[in-house]
């Protein structure tokens, strides 16, 4: 598991661990792990130009002092530091980076304008050449986007980095929010990004595209506190996919009711079942209208259609909500969402995706029962409109995914996966669950009816008894993988991903 810290919880295990050690110890190791990494993606260049980008604080005070190492080393490295802000760098690091012999270009605004637009146009040029270039502008004191006397020659300086260069962004790419909260601000994108002693939001939410590649170099940190987001890695991923036993039979491993596709969306009835019966289930029992369940059966033959026992529901891919309520609608649809209505007041575990959002007016009724909710930022946007009875836009999820996901998981006392790009598994407040993000998934996957395979492989998971923050958090996490083996870099169709799944269901 990769967890991530609150900034303020980061500050409070920097502050603690510095106290017993010697000044400057803990910047320190930062560069000396900063420095490696450098010196080791230099290995292929030959006569590698390194240009780092220098901010005032202790992110450009980490990119100095590890300058001043590469610059030491025996990479043969051609290294130079521009220092972005009026008021300098952090001196120590700077007489450091003098001393080891990198080339310091001052932007700090001294003198007439067009003596300061001569050098900004010459640290351009110099920015232009880097094979590497360090991004030390900000770290987690910067705020999103940029900001202050220094923000056009900050802008000026990332335009003109080389699209065949290295980025390597120190703790976090400069302009992004170290929160991850503010998604869409402009500043770094890098290659990799090399953070210190613990992740922090910026990396692991909807930020985390930015950051390339995570390194970590372990400073000493030591947390005491929950962190606020985390990822699953494959560990956690072999170790949370529940295993049949010796001794298990079909009904002990989990039956599954799917309760999905009428008449108009046949198809969402045969990807969940199939995407069920793919994940893994006991056995899948399939309750919907004569159409799809044909369909069900002539697809799906380990499929069984009709009401029986089932440890878990799924409700609500490609379902019409409204049958129940229009005059003009087929016996069967209504039937249909009868089952849906009755699957949602039972105790059982429950994945409410698509038209079974609508059948919510707040919590289930029975206490406690296990509910994750599969959204994608329209349907939470409705949702929260009809919950909260005001206007929610899709803009306003988009631009706080995890803030509506939290609304709807409080007012549902559910989990909600949000789905997305960034999917997101946010349990409601009151659990201080750190928020789960998975960025597993190729754009590819945004097709549809990848949807409704990922609510079958939720539904197997709850039915084998995982909470719905584990199963949602395993079901995205496996469905974003199975997305990218099913045709890496290219097309894929919802159907393949859920016969790609077993491949990462692992035994
Ligand atoms: N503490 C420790 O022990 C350790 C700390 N470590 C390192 O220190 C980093 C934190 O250092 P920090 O707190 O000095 O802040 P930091 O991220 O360098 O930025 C602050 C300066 O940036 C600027 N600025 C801000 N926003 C901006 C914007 N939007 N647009 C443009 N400029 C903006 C603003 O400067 P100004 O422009 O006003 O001069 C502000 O003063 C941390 O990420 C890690 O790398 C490691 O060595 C491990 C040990
Ligand atoms: N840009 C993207 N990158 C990666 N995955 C995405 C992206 N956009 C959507 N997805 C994923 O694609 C799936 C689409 O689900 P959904 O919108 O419910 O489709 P449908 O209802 O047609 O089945 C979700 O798992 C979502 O996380
Ligand atoms: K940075």
């Amino acid at each position: 598991m990769i967890a991530a810290w609150s900034v303020e919880d980061v500050r409070a295990a920097e502050a603690r661990a510095m106290e017993p050690l010697p000044d400057g110890e803990l910047m320190d190791r930062a560069a000396r792990g900063l420095a490696k990494v450098v010196t080791a993606r230099l290995d292929d260049i030959e006569e590698p130009r390194v240009v780092a980008l220098v901010g005032s604080g202790g992110n450009g005070g980490d990119a100095l002092f590890a300058m001043a190492r590469v610059a030491r080393s025996d990479s043969d490295a051609d290294v130079a530091a521009v220092l972005v802000s009026d008021r300098g760098a952090h001196k120590k690091a700077l007489v450091a980076a003098r001393e080891a012999g990198v080339a310091i270009v001052d932007l700090a605004r001294s003198g007439a304008d067009e003596a300061h637009d001569e050098a900004l146009e010459k640290a351009c040029a110099l920015v232009a050449e880097a094979d590497v270039l360090i991004d030390g502008i900000t770290g987690i004191g910067g705020s999103p986007g940029w900001s202050g006397s220094s923000a056009q020659r900050c802008r000026a300086l990332i335009d003109a980095v080389d699209d065949e260069a290295y980025v390597i962004a120190v703790d976090l790419p400069s302009g992004a929010d170290p929160a991850g909260v503010v998604l869409d601000s402009e500043g770094v994108w890098a290659d990799e990004t090399v953070t210190f002693g613990v992740a922090k939001p910026v990396h692991l939410l909807g930020t985390s595209a930015r950051c390339g590649v995570l390194t970590l170099v372990d400073i000493g940190l030591d947390m005491t506190t929950m962190p606020v987001a985390e990822r699953l890695d494959h560990d956690d991923v072999a170790q949370l996919w529940p295993l049949p036993a010796s001794d298990d039979d079909k009904y002990s491993r989990g039956v599954l009711g799917v309760v999905a596709g009428g008449e108009n969306y046949t198809g969402a009835a045969v990807l969940t079942v199939t995407s069920a019966v793919c994940a893994g289930a006991g056995m899948v029992r399939y309750i919907g209208p004569p159409t799809p369940t044909a369909l069900v059966r002539s697809a799906v033959p380990e499929a069984v259609c009709g009401i029986g026992r089932v440890q878990a529901w799924v409700v609500g891919p490609g379902l019409d909500a409204d049958a129940e309520s229009d005059p003009d609608a087929d016996g069967e649809d209504v039937a249909q969402v009868t089952a849906a209505t009755e699957a949602l007041d039972s105790g059982l575990p429950c994945v409410v995706d698509a038209g079974g959002l609508d059948l919510l007016d707040g919590p289930r009724p029975r206490a406690g029962a296990r509910t994750l909710l599969t959204p994608h930022a329209g349907e939470l946007a409705r949702l929260l409109t009809r919950l909260e009875e005001r206007e929610v836009s899709l803009d306003d999820v988009r631009a706080d995914p995890v803030g509506h996901a939290r609304r709807a998981a409080t007012l549902v006392h559910a989990t909600v996966l949000l789905k997305g790009s960034t999917t997101y598994v946010v349990p409601p407040e009151i659990t201080g669950m750190p928020v789960r993000a998975v960025a597993e998934a190729p754009a590819w996957l945004a097709t549809a009816g990848a949807g409704d395979v990922l609510a079958g492989v939720a539904g197997v998971l709850l039915a084998a008894g995982l909470d719905p923050y584990d199963a949602g958090t395993l079901a995205a996490t496996v469905h974003g993988l199975a997305g990218h083996d099913v045709n890496p870099g290219g097309p894929v169709r919802a159907l393949d991903v859920a016969f790609a799944t077993p491949a990462w269901s692992p035994g």
